[in-house]
């Protein structure tokens, strides 16, 4: 698969369903065990690129921000048991900042998000904070140094930063609650904030496909059964990309053990939450059925 960073290709023909894979590391223990079934083809890229590869009709079902799932719910629906969300810390939807978050003037904002800059303005609104919001991209280190007082960062290279301002934690590190903050640079980790706020967890993506282009049961099985897989090799996964991103493994492997991808009843209140906060009069959330072979969603 070509890098996360890449533009979205587009191949259709019409016998094919057509998907389209945030690639992040966060989604590995789903997507590195999937093998797509006969006439389902797959292409990669950042949230905002497949928000609008499945918005435009160039894909048909995609991990998609949970912000755009909301925006768009009279268009979309979204699988039943299927999210990357986060009760507590997350590591990699990060706010760095250099004074705090009540003084901040100035933010830039990553151009691959829309949940966590949606997310942003609702915790910046709870506390009635005003800052110039400016979409601009470069490390966390690079726009500080430009004169941004606070970056949102988010996915890999926003895990790799917070290590760098965090690490190195040393192979005792207890893994339950990790530092904030190194170097005269504060890390806020929004999924925290959001659950200091409401006591639930976060949704970031679901994986949303459009009304009029429900996945094919075979693809459905099959990402069902990637996630067992994954999840029960995580540390194979951790190392693999612990590899690639230049992370300790047990970094990678808490990063991981710490998601949740089914989403549960806990995670659906979460999403209702986040969506009757940041986007009011939004249309009914609507999910597709859950799997019909009498077992739970949980363990399928
Ligand atoms: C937790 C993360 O969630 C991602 C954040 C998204 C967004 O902000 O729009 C979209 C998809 C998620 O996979 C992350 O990438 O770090």
């Amino acid at each position: 698969m070509p890098p996360a960073d890449q533009p979205p290709v587009t191949a259709h023909h019409p016998s094919t369903y057509r998907a389209g894979w945030i690639h992040y590391t966060n989604v590995a223990p789903i997507l590195d065990p999937l093998t797509l079934p006969p006439g389902v083809t797959a292409i990669t890229g950042v949230p905002t690129q497949m928000n609008a590869a499945l918005l435009e009709g160039r894909v048909d079902i995609a991990n998609i921000s949970a912000a755009e799932f909301i925006r768009h719910a009279d268009r979309l629906a979204a699988l039943p048991d299927f999210s990357v969300s986060v009760l507590g810390q997350v590591y990699s939807v990060n706010l760095f900042h250099t004074a705090p978050l009540e003084n901040l003037r100035r933010i830039a904002l990553t151009a691959q998000s829309a949940t966590s800059v949606a997310l942003l303005e609702v915790l910046l609104r709870e506390r009635s904070l005003t800052p110039e919001l400016v979409r601009d991209e470069g490390t966390a280190q690079e726009l500080l140094a430009r004169g941004y007082d606070g970056v949102l960062r988010i996915g890999d290279s926003a895990l790799r930063e917070w290590y760098e301002v965090v690490g190195p934690l040393g192979d005792d590190a207890s893994m339950t609650r990790l530092p904030h903050g190194g170097g005269g640079v504060c890390v806020t980790d929004l999924s925290e904030e959001w659950y200091c706020l409401t006591g639930q967890p976060f949704v970031f993506a679901v994986w949303a496909y459009r009304k009029d282009a429900p996945p094919p049961p075979a693809l459905l099985q099959a990402m069902r059964d990637a996630r067992r897989q994954g999840l029960g090799e995580l540390g194979v996964i951790s190392r693999r990309h612990a590899e690639r991103l230049g992370l300790p493994w047990r970094v990678v492997q808490h990063y991981l053990w710490n998601f949740r991808y089914h989403l549960e009843v806990p995670d659906r209140r979460g999403l209702q939450a986040f969506a009757d906060l940041s986007t009011p009069g939004h249309v009914p959330l609507e999910f597709g059925p859950r799997p019909s072979s009498g077992a739970s969603a949980r363990i399928c």
